[in-house]
């Protein structure tokens, strides 16, 4: 049973996460951290994030699970770097020197960093590169559709996946289109969507001249993600520093 510190708490997914591990008998939550005037969440009290060291020291938990904001992110993996605590996020969003800040903690302790913590992302990756690859010069096309709260766009899954497609061709992403805007050869459309609670879809697709291959994965319940980091915080508890992905996880 490993002990575990969630970040975001109040969040979609914080929640989540500390739901999903109620069901489990692997991990239990010893910590909770929001911004929020919440007191509680799904039963566990909720600390302020300028607590998160004393917490960290306190508990010693065997990792943390965060799902909050970029900002936040950097100051929790700062913490834990300092701590010693491995730090597990699903945040989204960063800008370069947050993700230098994130690498720089994972010199210090475990960091793993995941955009989307569905195995079924993972299988799509890999579907990714042998898609690209039996199909060159097919046009892509890349749509995801969200729900009407998620605040970057395109998503960090989005993202992940035309980084995987770059392994394998060049390409120019380009945003939307409107007005007098054909397609350039080699460019990959990227399409965002914005709607009531949709969980989390992604959609690449592969069009050459007479045929069609659409790669699609479809998120029905946050609980999908919260397992996937739970796995990963059970994975990552007593790894060294370096920084990993959830890749990393799924090959054991
Ligand atoms: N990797 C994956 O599998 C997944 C990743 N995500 C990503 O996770 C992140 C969170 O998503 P979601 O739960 O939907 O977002 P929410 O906005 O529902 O949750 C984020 C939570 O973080 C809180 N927060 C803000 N600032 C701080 C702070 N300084 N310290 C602690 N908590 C803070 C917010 O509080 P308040 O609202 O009061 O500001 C909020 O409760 C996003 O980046 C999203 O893209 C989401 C789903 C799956
Ligand atoms: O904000 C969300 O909800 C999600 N965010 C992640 C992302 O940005 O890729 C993962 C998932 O699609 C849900």
């Amino acid at each position: 049973m490993i002990r575990v510190g969630v970040t975001g708490a109040a969040g979609r997914m914080g929640r989540t996460v500390i739901e999903t591990a109620g069901d489990r008998e692997d991990v239990t939550v010893v910590f909770a951290v929001d911004a929020t005037d919440e007191e509680t969440v799904a039963g566990t009290p909720v600390h302020e994030p300028d607590d998160i060291g004393a917490l960290l020291a306190t508990h010693e938990p065997d990792a943390i699970v965060d799902f909050s904001v970029p900002k936040a992110t950097v100051a929790f993996a700062e913490a834990c770097a300092a701590a010693g605590v491995p730090l597990v996020t699903g945040t989204t969003g960063f800008e370069d020197d947050q993700l230098d800040a994130l690498e720089g903690a994972s010199e210090d302790v475990a960091v793993l960093k995941a955009a989307n913590f569905a195995r079924g992302i993972q299988a799509l990756l890999s579907t990714v590169h042998a898609a690209a690859e039996a199909l060159p010069g097919y046009d892509v096309e890349l749509t995801e559709t969200h729900h009407n709260g998620k605040q970057d766009a395109p998503s960090g899954t989005a993202n992940t996946l035309l980084d995987a497609l770059a392994e394998e061709r060049d390409f120019e992403e380009t945003y939307g289109r409107e007005g007098m805007q054909p397609r350039e050869a080699g460019e990959v459309g990227v399409h965002v969507r914005r709607a009531g609670d949709v969980r989390g879809e992604h959609e690449l697709m592969f069009a050459g001249n007479d045929e069609v291959v659409t790669l699609t994965h479809r998120a029905e319940d946050r609980g999908v993600f919260a397992a996937g980091a739970i796995d990963a915080a059970v994975w990552i508890a007593g790894r060294d520093p370096g920084f990993y992905t959830f890749g990393d996880v799924i090959e054991g």
